[in-house]
């Protein structure tokens, strides 16, 4: 399948101005897009429009599946009238069958049509807990190890996977910041979520007992959430890729006195002992994480969505205050907020009339609002936003998952 014809603009009648398409190659010849936009009212970009279109790339043929004003077919029928003239229509003897086909609800599903299992990339080893959010997601799929984040996110980029499953938060341990500024980086989109609930073993080669471990290896975020056991044990701790990637060290090298916190489906595939289970500090310990992929969903109204965003704001007293109210006011839920240092601009000098000296730190806010981009009251207070914030970006709109 090769990314072919990323077509800008897909017809959407509805909006006056400054669109933004994005258009996907289906495999067939066949595309589908999202179109995002501005409509002008008194000489001000004010309102988000959002539209999605269906159509066959090389061709005109494009259906907004929306408003249902098709922009031209491109396929003119026997007999069509060009300028007033009737057009002589030649016989022509051609496979039909060669056409391209109509998309159908089935080819925006997740399964690709050949029947090849969905690829799916997340960062570590076999047994890592993204691979079981992975499998979670979109059972039986096939999985595909990276060494780090971002190869996950260039693996869907350079359409060597179809989606790449990554942790973006833990209730124990909070966010998972590196993911954020790659998410701004890259340009994914978010189209789901999964919550997993993360149950710790501790793991150490057949035979040996917890009391006889002098170290423990694990992901950062794992040792943090077992802390209690942790300290209980004395071990000193030592930090891995992965989870699954500690219990491969301990069974690769035989390392007695070295145990390792991970799954019990890692000790399965590295043949390791499971030397206590359910170690971490709160039984409660769920990991969100994030389903990339290149194109973006149509957002649905049938079941409870989520839209996650990105945006700058100008510096001045209440600002803030100002940007969230835009959801209050149409009694939208904010699930998550996150603010990360501006990369490329990370101070902003204040005081220009007393040589520059103040800074401040300056801010991107990424919010998790529980509605979906279909719904006219989050095009409203995107709208609404826009008015203020600096840079506005949406990540994604996806179906809300429950652990
Ligand atoms: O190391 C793993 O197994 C992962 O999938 C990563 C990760 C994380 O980054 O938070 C995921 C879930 C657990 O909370 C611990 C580690």
């Amino acid at each position: 399948m090769a990314l072919k014809g990323v077509a800008g603009v897909l017809g959407c009648g509805k909006m006056e101005a400054a669109r933004i398409g994005v258009g996907f190659d289906c495999g067939r010849k066949c595309g589908f897009g999202l179109n995002l936009g501005f409509k002008e009212e008194g000489g001000e970009r004010r309102k988000w429009e959002c539209c999605v279109g269906v159509g066959v790339l090389g061709q005109r043929a494009i259906t907004p599946v929306e408003d249902g004003r098709s922009q031209g077919s491109g396929l003119e029928s026997p007999g069509a009238v060009d300028g007033g003239q009737q057009v002589e229509v030649k016989a022509f003897h051609k496979d039909l069958s060669l056409l391209p086909k109509p998309l159908s609800a089935a080819d925006l599903s997740s399964a690709p049509r050949d029947g090849s299992k969905v690829r799916v990339a997340y960062q570590g080893v076999p047994g890592a807990y993204s691979e079981a959010a992975a499998l979670k997601a979109y059972p039986g799929c096939e999985t595909v190890p990276c060494e780090e984040f971002e190869a996950a996110f260039k693996a869907v980029e350079l359409w060597l996977v179809d989606k790449a499953v990554l942790p973006i938060e833990n209730s124990v341990g909070g966010s998972i910041h590196r993911n954020y500024d790659l998410l701004l980086r890259h340009r994914l989109h978010i189209v789901g979520e999964v919550q997993l609930q993360v149950n710790h073993c501790l793991l150490g080669l057949p035979g040996m007992r917890k009391e006889e471990l002098k170290r423990v290896l694990s992901h950062p975020q794992a040792l943090a959430q077992c802390e209690m056991t942790l300290m209980e044990l004395g071990v000193v701790r030592v930090s891995t890729e992965d989870t699954a990637g500690a219990a491969q060290v301990v069974a690769l090298n035989r390392l007695r006195d070295t145990g390792a916190i991970a799954s019990s489906r890692a000790a399965e595939i590295y043949g390791l002992d499971i030397l206590a289970e359910n170690i971490q500090d709160d039984d409660d310990n769920i990991t969100r994480f994030l389903i990339l992929a290149r194109e973006p969903i149509i957002p649905g109204n049938g079941r409870p969505h989520k839209t996650s965003i990105v945006f700058s704001l100008e510096e001045g007293p209440g600002v803030l205050f100002k940007a969230l109210a835009v959801f209050a006011l149409r009694d939208i839920n904010l699930s998550k907020i996150e603010s990360r240092p501006q990369r490329k601009r990370p101070l902003r000098v204040v005081d220009d009339s007393n040589k520059g000296s103040a800074k401040y730190f300056d801010y991107l806010f990424y919010i998790d609002f529980e509605a979906s981009m279909a719904e006219p009251r989050s095009q409203q207070a995107l709208g609404h936003l826009q008015e203020f914030a600096g840079f506005l970006r949406v990540l994604g709109c996806y179906p809300t998952d429950v652990p």
